[in-house]
Order: C-alpha cells, then sequence, then structure tokens
C-alpha cells in the first residue's frame, strides 16, 4: 500500500506522562450529533437551538455552508440558535468549503437541493479524493441537478429550485454510512420522502446510522427500518427541536488511553448512560485490554492496569462499527504486552487519510511491529522509541500519536493543530493535564 503524501512540517513534542495520572476531563461535544442537529435545525419548520455545540472546524464548517444556503445559524457563546432556511428566498449562489469535514461534503448537498439557487462544492486537497459519487448519484436519481463533470467527487454544483421529488433509490453505501445518513436527514423534505435501500458489501459504522435515525424521530419524522438494509423517511415537517450535545465519547479515546498506559485513572464528565454515540464502544474495547471501567457520578472512570503499558493486553477486534476508535486503539496495541489483531476497517482507507497505511508507517516508524491488510493491521508487541509521527492533516493520527507520546518518551507529532478538526484547542488542553 502507497503511504499517503505528507503535508506540514510543525513538530511538537507530545508530553509523556511520567507517573499514573489521575484525571476528570470535561470533553467537548460530539461532532457527528452537532452537525446534524445543525443540518435538521436548518430544514425544521422553526428555530431551534444547538446546546452546549462543538465548536471546532467541522462545525464551523457546517454552520457556514447552511448559512450560506440561507439559514440563520448564531454561533456566538455556547448555545447555537438556528433560523432554518426559507426555501422561497431571493435565489443564492452558495461556495460551500467541505474542508476535509465528510458530514459536510454528504450531508449539505442534499440539503441544496431544497433551496432556491446554486451552492458549489469543494473542500481541503484530499478532500477530492474522498468518496461522495453514490450521493450525487442518488440525488440526481431523486430529481437533483447537479454538475460534477462526471468526476463523482468533489469539486460539484448543487442547483436547487426549492422542491426535489425524492422516491426509491439503491445506493452501495459500503464505503461510508454517512451516504445513508446524507439521504435520511433531508428526506422528509423531499415531495415523497425517501427509501434508501444499500445493494453492496456491508455498511460501517451503523450506529452512526442509528444516531440520524434517532435525531429524526426525536422531531416527529417517521422513519421505518423495520428490513436490513433499508430506510423509508415519510414526508413531512422536520419539527424545530433544542438538543443539548453530549460530549464527543470518539474524542474521549486519547484521555481514556491516557490512565491505560500510564496505569492511573481518567474520568470523563457526563458519559451519557444510554447513547447512539459510536465512541461509546471504548468502554468494552478498553475492558478487553485490561483496564477497569466503571460508570460513577461524574462520568466514566477507567483505570488502567497495574504496570500502565505493560499491563496492557493486545486485542483481537471488528472495528467496522466504530472505525473512527481504529487510530487510537491501534496506537494501544503499539504499546501492548500481547498480539492485536484489528480487523473490518477496509473503509478507514477513505477516512481524513488512508489510515491503515497511515497507521502501519508512522507506528512502523516508532518501531512497532505492523502488517498492514486489506480490512485491518496486525501489531505484535515490540520496543518503540521517539521520532516524528505524521499525522496526514488527520486529527485522529493526532490522537494515535500523542498516545504513543505519553508512553514513550521523544514524540514529535506533526501539526498535532489538525485535531482542531473536532477539539478546540486538543494540544494546550492535552499538555496541561500533564505538566
Ligand atoms: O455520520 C457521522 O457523523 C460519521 C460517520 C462515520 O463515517 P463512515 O461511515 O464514513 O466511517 C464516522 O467514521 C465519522 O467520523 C462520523
Ligand atoms: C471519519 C471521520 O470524519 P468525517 O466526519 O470527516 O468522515 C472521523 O472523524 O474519524
Amino acid at each position: 500500500m502507497t503511504t499517503p503524501a505528507i503535508g506540514h512540517t510543525d513538530l511538537w513534542p507530545a508530553p509523556a506522562a511520567t507517573a499514573p495520572v489521575d484525571l476528570t476531563v470535561a470533553l467537548p461535544g460530539s461532532k457527528s450529533l452537532t452537525n446534524r442537529a445543525l443540518v435538521l435545525a436548518a430544514l425544521a419548520d422553526g428555530p431551534s437551538v444547538v446546546r452546549r455545540a462543538l465548536r471546532s472546524r467541522d462545525t464551523e464548517l457546517m454552520a457556514r455552508a447552511l448559512t450560506s444556503l440561507g439559514a440563520v445559524v448564531d454561533t456566538n457563546g455556547d448555545d447555537w440558535s438556528v433560523t432554518p432556511l426559507a426555501t422561497t428566498a431571493s435565489p443564492v449562489a452558495a461556495e460551500v468549503d467541505c474542508g476535509l469535514a465528510g458530514t459536510v461534503m454528504r450531508f449539505v448537498p442534499p440539503v441544496a437541493g431544497l433551496v432556491n439557487g446554486t451552492a458549489a462544492f469543494d473542500g481541503d486537497p484530499h478532500m477530492r479524493n474522498r468518496p461522495v459519487g453514490e450521493v450525487l448519484v442518488a440525488l440526481t436519481a431523486l430529481g437533483m441537478r447537479i454538475d460534477d463533470e462526471g468526476r463523482g467527487s468533489l469539486p460539484f454544483t448543487v442547483s436547487g429550485n426549492c422542491t426535489v421529488p425524492g422516491g426509491t433509490v439503491v445506493i452501495d453505501a459500503s464505503a461510508s454510512s454517512q451516504f445513508v445518513s446524507a439521504l435520511l436527514l433531508a428526506g422528509a423534505r423531499y415531495d415523497h420522502g425517501v427509501d434508501v435501500r444499500h445493494d453492496g458489501k456491508p455498511i460501517p459504522s451503523l450506529p452512526h446510522i442509528e444516531m440520524t435515525i434517532a435525531m429524526l424521530r426525536d422531531r416527529g419524522v417517521a422513519v421505518d427500518d423495520s428490513d436490513a438494509n433499508r430506510w423509508s423517511v415519510a414526508p413531512g415537517p422536520i419539527a424545530a427541536h433544542d438538543e443539548a450535545i453530549e460530549p464527543d465519547l470518539s474524542n474521549a479515546a486519547p484521555f481514556l488511553a491516557l490512565a491505560a498506559v500510564s496505569g492511573g485513572a481518567v474520568t470523563v464528565r457526563d458519559w451519557p448512560a444510554a447513547t447512539t454515540q459510536a465512541g461509546d464502544a471504548l468502554r468494552d474495547l478498553l475492558a478487553q485490554m485490561g483496564c477497569t471501567v466503571e460508570q460513577v457520578t461524574e462520568g466514566l472512570r477507567v483505570t488502567g492496569p497495574v504496570g500502565g503499558r505493560r499491563g496492557l493486553l493486545g486485542i483481537d477486534a471488528d472495528l467496522h462499527d466504530v472505525g473512527e476508535l481504529a487510530p487510537a486503539i491501534a496506537a494501544l496495541c503499539a504499546l501492548a504486552s500481547t498480539p492485536s489483531h484489528l480487523r473490518g476497517i477496509a473503509h478507514i482507507r477513505g477516512h481524513e487519510t488512508d489510515r491503515l497505511a497511515a497507521l502501519a508507517a508512522e507506528l512502523g516508524g516508532l518501531g512497532a511491529d505492523v502488517t498492514e491488510h486489506p480490512d485491518g493491521l496486525s501489531i505484535r508487541p515490540a520496543e518503540l522509541s521517539g521520532g516524528v509521527f505524521h499525522t496526514y492533516a488527520d486529527h485522529r493520527m493526532a490522537h494515535a500519536g500523542v498516545i504513543v507520546g505519553a508512553a514513550v518518551s521523544g514524540v514529535l507529532v506533526e501539526d498535532v493543530a489538525t485535531t482542531s478538526k473536532t477539539f478546540p484547542d486538543f494540544p494546550g488542553f492535552w499538555a496541561s493535564l500533564l505538566s
């Protein structure tokens, strides 16, 4: 496999955890919940509030995208108020910067068909490689006008005329669950709703589709998901709704990993008792790796094994449903005392970078014994040493780098600022915990 191109050169000395930590952290809100809440608020039948919204690059790009289509999103403060799009307003000529946000590139085009005007989509250089063609073909079949010059990727233009016929569409969503979520989020606003069927290899990241369905139902939208690989959204209004955003449980991974590698304890405040977030799987994954995981009054408390990384166990895990956890888990596997096999994650080659190639290259570069497979990684115990950990503009690669750096001295994480995609001032917060 080829190693992705390396873009930035700033090197950040990752702080080491020289003793077992004992920390309680409050984490920023979920990217997935914030961006869904913003899209649904823009399509709703009245004003909504997104409480404790995540303020990060992905969510600010989403707010800007919806604003350019005619919604009003007030991002001052922690609670963001949203006035929905007015479909009869004078024509828009929007330019939508997707950055490197899959949720913006996939969730906003289905909305753009409902406005009067055009929306030109583009993003960061790597965004042109991330898959979106299935969404564009589906939207065309549902009655929207899209011009991508046959590329099936960014850049493309959506021309909307306030109504979308909708109906039945068959897609292959094996590259990303976001293809399905995208069509469901806006589908109630199409004349005939939307009936999405998947035909292809199994869809990854299914909890994210559950999240989409739950949020639609919270807003009074009828969704039939009784058949496998088929979702039907009835046409009708999307009720205005105030949503309190849960902490981002996937972004909890590096913090809980600190407990695992140092043999200390970390409590993440306000861990929800029930959630659709994929990051909730960390409870089970970390327990399998030898950590003690308890729900306490303040939140979720993880205590690392005695001896820290020396007592950390490898894991054989299918991460198909929770691929966004793979970089952090792979970093822990590289520090563990027994072998690991991470499977079912071919799709993460289409994430912010080819994460399997990047993890093999960067963990391997620090001495880890990693074999890259078409759909995963095998990682055997090895002595790691310091060095440069490249991040490929991928926030979760940076998380993997700082996890290794907490356990191994001399790790330099390149472009740690890329964490701003989903976390405000991650390096400042991380360093404050280890100073
Ligand atoms: O819908 C969402 O909010 C997400 C879905 C998943 O995408 P894939 O299905 O492409 O893995 C996940 O990895 C991503 O971080 C967020
Ligand atoms: C895959 C991810 O992001 P995106 O929403 O850009 O797909 C991620 O955050 O791990």
